[in-house]
């Protein structure tokens, strides 16, 4: 399938495919980004996007925001991430950064320099250039919610949230 990508924005990356059966495409920022501790940023892209139609395919299209495996062991989190199919505004990525340990236990142990330094260390920093999340286009079944009285009765029914353990075996 092909996927339109406008540029917005002249320092802007275009989504890329490092191996051919890559799933995700990477994602770039126009700047430098550093992420404090529980830091939320709106990250601009500078790119708009528009996947092709899948022809005879009744589905919708998602393109979804994804964590780098590397970035993630660093703390960095990407949130959000749903992007329309119909949706032609900028891609931003939304990212936290969750290495609040080291913030935590500077505060415990010590005094504000401590703890303005771990907060430097804790910081995620990605260059411009290299990624910051990478992007699944994927089909997605645009369901129609309909009230019923009753569901259908299931192997599972109501259980959830961990019953599996809790039956043993
Ligand atoms: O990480 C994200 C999430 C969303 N979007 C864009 C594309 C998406 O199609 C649109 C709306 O996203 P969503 O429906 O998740 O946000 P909302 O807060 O419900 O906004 P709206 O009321 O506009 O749907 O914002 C992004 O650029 N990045």
């Amino acid at each position: 399938m092909r996927l339109r990508v406008r540029r917005l924005h002249d320092r802007a990356i275009l989504p890329t495919r490092h191996n051919p059966r890559d799933a995700g495409l990477d994602l770039f920022a126009i700047e430098d980004l550093a992420v404090r501790p529980g830091e939320i940023l709106k990250v601009r892209t500078g790119i708009a996007l528009q996947p092709g139609s899948l022809p005879g395919h009744p589905e919708g299209i998602v393109s979804l925001v994804w964590d780098k495996s590397g970035r993630a062991a660093s703390g960095l989190k990407t949130m959000g991430g749903v992007i329309d199919e119909s949706y032609t505004g900028e891609l931003l990525v939304v990212v936290t950064n969750l290495n609040h340990g080291p913030v935590f236990e500077a505060i415990a142990s010590g005094g504000r320099a401590e703890a303005a330094r771990a907060v430097d260390l804790a910081t995620v920093r990605v260059p411009y250039g290299k990624a910051i999340a990478q992007l699944l286009v994927q089909s997605v079944t645009l369901a129609e919610p309909v009230e019923v009285e009753e569901l259908d009765p299931t192997d599972r029914g109501d259980r959830g949230f961990g019953s599996s353990d809790r039956m043993g075996g």
